[in-house]
């Protein structure tokens, strides 16, 4: 797990030349910035005191001119819900407008409560009473309703609700919501609607995913959402990243892994370029506040209107206009994106879509304090939306511990299980690419149709075996973590844990392959004494997800939970003298 927030701090690198005339404005302030970059780090750096100090005299200033305008703050987690602002000498049409926000912030509190939604932020917008609304209220495109209803969709998940308006109403994002609760189309439809139309502005959305397999299946979604429109959405294949020109890709929005695309953006001769700043029309006003506020120039100016006022204002007051390439950035599994093994790849993806008004989301079924401290300290004005219980997996899911005492036991139990009801398709996760393969060894010569996935398997063979498994010829799928998170096989009815999970977060993501979109699934999770003292943590998750546990689990100290790869002896039905 990382704290590491680099990206953060990073900043945009200006076209000197481009943009030499204003420059030249700045030339004698701006002594040591030579490069002509931003000094960035000093400048955020300060954002919490001085910024902050920036933004309310601005926002000071606004209140003078229009008295009903609201003082916005840009921390997170100031307030809960929107607090509306009281207002002094209010005239009979402002008081009724108070008294119809004060309605509708009721109805919102109802809804989030019917829903078990649960935000925080400044102005969250209301959430979704129906998908109608997207229409009426936002006026969604007829194809995309149209799609809804082609897929079946005929109300809004909890976390569709709440997310899909903060992200329409130009809001940054970090969402946690359980498995198989329909996150992909709470980041997709909203990135279809803000992107309008396809263009020939090059890549203006990038969905980010741990691995290649969400990847493919997020495209495929994408591209049955966006279905009877023009846009043009690619998935970054190995041929795509070898033979492309990404300057002449025809490419609306590009969906990769962190490893891929950041390959992409440091090799020169791909010339991919996701970054654009945006500038301000310069004028008197802008150059004034620069003086009163004690900012060097307008890179300064820019990113504290930026950061404390909607685009809106900024656009119509400061006349600020985008030359912006990428508009919205998603990062899927976001948990799993920053964690060690690919938090530099993603800082790296995050860096390069350097536009100010660029809206990022942030989702997963987990969502750990690192995660919410990083988005804190990056997002803009961004809104939080938790749906149920923190720490919980999905409730439609049966669970079920059960103490299998060693690795030959395992076998057993599973065999076992098996013959009583082989409730197929069914997913059986294990701890190493190694186990994965003795486990098959073991199986496939049962008569069940047994397939096996992990990380040392070619693409093709990957794709091979879960277009094989989605299509119902292997009943049984082996696998890895690399299946662990984000995958949607829709009728998977039991989860098999032959290993325990490496944590409480991976359970969690590994139980939800099942209980998906509502339909019930089962979790067996095996232990042996390794484990044990990992199970109080497991407990957690059940109790939160409503299901119930022994008196004697919630007894059992609680353990500071690093990641458990405990070393466990081959899967094998061989007596141990046979074995090479
Ligand atoms: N409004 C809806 N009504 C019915 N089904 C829906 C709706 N939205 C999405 N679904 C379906 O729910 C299933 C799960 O959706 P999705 O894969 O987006 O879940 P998720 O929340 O991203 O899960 P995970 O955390 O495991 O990645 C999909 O099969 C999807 O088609």
């Amino acid at each position: 797990m990382e704290k590491d927030t680099s990206f953060l701090l990073t900043g945009i690198k200006f076209n000197k030349k481009r943009f030499a005339g204003d420059f030249a404005r700045f030339k004698k302030r701006k002594q040591s910035n030579d490069d002509g970059s931003v000094d960035d780090l000093s400048f955020f750096k300060r954002e919490d005191t001085e910024a902050e100090k920036v933004v309310v005299s601005v926002n000071k200033k606004r209140k003078r001119k229009t008295k009903a305008e609201r003082v916005e703050g840009f921390s997170v987690f100031k307030g809960s819900d929107s607090v509306p602002v009281v207002i002094n000498e209010a005239t009979e049409q402002e008081e009724n407008n108070q008294k119809e926000l004060n309605r509708q912030n009721e109805r919102d509190l109802r809804l989030r409560k019917k829903y078990g939604i649960h935000v925080s932020g400044n102005n969250v917008p209301s959430p979704l009473q129906g998908f109608a609304e997207l229409s009426t209220r936002y006026g969604c495109e007829s194809y995309l309703l149209h799609n809804l209803v082609k897929l079946g969709f005929k109300e809004p998940t909890p976390i569709q609700r709440q997310a899909i308006p903060v992200l329409l109403s130009g809001r940054e994002c970090f969402a946690k919501a359980p498995t198989g609760s329909g996150k992909t189309l709470a980041f997709v439809y909203p990135m279809l609607m803000k992107l309008k139309q396809p263009s020939k502005d090059g890549i203006r959305g990038v969905i980010l995913c741990h691995t290649r397999e969400l990847a493919a299946q997020t495209t495929r979604e994408c591209k049955k959402m966006a279905r009877g429109s023009k846009f043009r959405i690619k998935l970054m294949t190995k041929e795509l990243l070898r033979n492309t020109d990404f300057t002449k890709l025809p490419c609306d929005i590009l969906v990769s892994t962190p490893r891929r695309l950041q390959l992409c953006i440091s090799t020169k001769k791909k010339k991919i370029d996701l970054s654009r700043l945006v500038w301000m029309d310069w004028d008197a006003e802008n150059m004034l506040l620069i003086y009163e506020l004690g900012l060097r120039n307008k890179d300064e100016l820019f990113f504290c209107l930026h950061r404390n006022c909607t685009s809106m204002i900024v656009s119509t007051r400061y006349k600020c206009y985008s030359d912006s390439r990428v508009e919205y950035l998603v990062l899927d599994e976001s948990d799993k994106l920053f964690e060690r093994s690919l938090l530099e790849q993603t800082d790296s993806v995050v860096k390069a879509c350097s536009n100010p008004s660029i809206i990022r989301s942030l989702f997963s079924a987990t969502l750990p304090d690192f995660v919410e401290d990083v988005a804190r300290t990056v997002m803009h004005d961004a809104v939080r939306v938790i749906v149920g219980d923190k720490n919980a997996a999905s409730e439609s899911i049966k669970q079920k511990l059960i103490f299998a005492g060693s690795e030959e036991g395992k076998l057993l139990a599973l065999r076992q299980s098996f013959a009583e009801s082989l409730n197929p398709p069914m997913l059986i996760f294990v701890q190493s690419i190694e186990r994965a393969e003795e486990l098959y060894g073991e199986l496939k010569f049962d008569s069940i149709r047994v397939g096996v996935i992990h990380s040392n398997l070619s693409q093709e063979q990957r794709e091979n075996v879960i277009d094989d498994f989605r299509a119902g010829k292997t009943w049984v799928l082996i696998a890895t973590d690399v299946l662990g998170r984000g995958m949607d096989f829709k009728g998977v009815k039991c989860v098999i844990n032959y290993d325990f999970p490496d944590c409480a977060a991976s359970y969690i993501h590994r139980i939800g392959r099942s209980g998906r979109a509502g339909r019930i699934g089962e979790a067996i999770t095996f232990y042996t004494e390794d484990d044990i003292p990992y199970l109080r943590n497991i407990a957690n998750v059940m109790i939160a997800s409503g299901c119930e546990v022994p008196s004697w689990l919630i007894d059992m100290p609680k353990k500071k939970w690093k990641k458990h790869y405990p070393r466990r002896e081959s899967i094998s039905t061989k007596p141990k003298d046979q074995e090479e």
